[in-house]
C-alpha cells in the first residue's frame, strides 16, 4: 500500500519573468513503512514538495493521494481535518508553543482532533516516555536543549498516530550530540514501520533511510532505494529509551 502518491506535481511561483518552478512535474510513490531522504540543493524544492505532500500548500499542477484520498483538490476545512488525523509535522526550528509545557505541545493535536483532555494527557505521557523526556514533560520549550527540544516535536508530530510524518530538515539546528539522539530515534521510528520522509543536508541524516531521492530544479534526479532495510518489528514499548 502506497502512504504517499504523486503524480505530474508542479508547483511554480510569480510569473513570466519572474516564474520559479519550484517542483516541475514529480512522480512518487511512498510505500507504507518506508524512511524517505530527499536532498538536493538549497532552492531545488524539497520543502515546497514536503508542504505539497502534507497539505501545507496546494499544488499549480498534478495530483496527490494520501492513503488512496485525493488532497490537492479537498475542500480547506476536510483538508485542515486530514492533516491534523493523518500527518505529523518536524521542522528545523521546531515550533513549539513557547508558552505551553512539554507536555501540553504534545496534548495540543489530540485536543485539536478532538481527544478527550485525559486521553491528550495520557498520550502525552506516553509519547514523552518513548521519546525519553518524562522527566521534562512540566518544561517550557526554552529549558530544554535543542534536541530536547526537537524530541519533544517528535512527540507532538506522533500525537496522533499519523499516516506519515514529514520533517523538514529536522537536524538543521541541532549540534552533532543531539542530531544523534534525533537519528536514534528516527531509526526506532523506521524499526516501528512508521512512514517518514525527511528532507535534509546532511549525509549521515540521509544515510539511515530506505531511499534517498536527489533533487535539482525541482525535479528528481536519483532514486535510489539503499540496502538494508529489515521491515519493522512492531515493537514500541521501550524502544525509545535514551535517558537524556
Ligand atoms: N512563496 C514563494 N514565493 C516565491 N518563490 C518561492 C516561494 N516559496 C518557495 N519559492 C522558491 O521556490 C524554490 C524552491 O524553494 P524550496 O524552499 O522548496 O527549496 P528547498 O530545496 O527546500 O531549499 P532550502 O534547502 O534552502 O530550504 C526556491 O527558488 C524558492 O525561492
Amino acid at each position: 500500500m502506497n502512504v504517499l502518491q504523486v503524480r505530474d506535481l508542479v508547483k511554480r511561483h510569480g510569473r513570466k519573468e519572474s516564474l520559479v518552478r519550484a517542483v516541475d512535474g514529480v512522480d512518487l510513490d511512498v510505500p507504507a513503512g518506508q524512511m524517505l531522504a530527499v536532498m538536493g540543493p538549497s532552492g531545488c524544492g524539497k520543502s515546497t514538495l514536503l508542504h505539497l505532500m502534507g497539505g501545507l500548500e496546494r499544488p499549480t499542477g498534478g495530483q496527490v493521494w494520501l492513503a488512496g484520498e485525493r488532497i490537492d483538490t479537498v475542500g480547506e476545512r476536510a483538508l485542515a481535518r486530514l492533516r491534523r488525523r493523518s500527518v505529523g509535522f518536524v521542522f528545523q526550528s521546531f515550533h513549539l508553543v513557547e508558552e505551553l509545557t512539554a507536555a501540553e505541545n504534545v496534548e495540543l493535536p489530540v485536543l485539536l482532533a478532538g481527544g478527550s483532555p485525559r486521553a491528550a494527557r495520557r498520550r502525552a505521557q506516553y509519547l514523552l516516555d518513548q521519546v525519553g523526556l518524562d522527566h521534562r514533560a512540566r518544561h517550557l520549550p526554552w529549558k530544554l536543549s535543542g534536541g530536547e527540544r526537537q524530541r519533544v516535536a517528535v512527540a507532538r508530530a506522533l500525537a496522533n498516530e499519523p499516516l506519515v510524518v514529514l520533517a523538514d530538515e529536522p537536524t538543521g539546528n541541532l549540534d552533532t550530540a543531539a542530531t544523534n539522539e534525533v537519528l536514534r530515534l528516527f531509526a526506532e521510528l523506521r524499526a516501528m514501520g512508521q512512514t517518514l520522509v525527511l528532507v535534509t543536508h546532511d549525509g549521515r541524516v540521509a544515510a539511515t533511510a530506505d531511499r534517498l531521492i536527489s533533487m535539482r530544479d525541482g525535479a528528481f534526479v536519483e532514486d535510489t532505494w539503499l540496502a538494508g532495510h529489515t521491515g519493522h518489528t512492531g515493537r514500541f514499548d521501550g524502544l525509545f529509551a535514551m535517558g537524556d
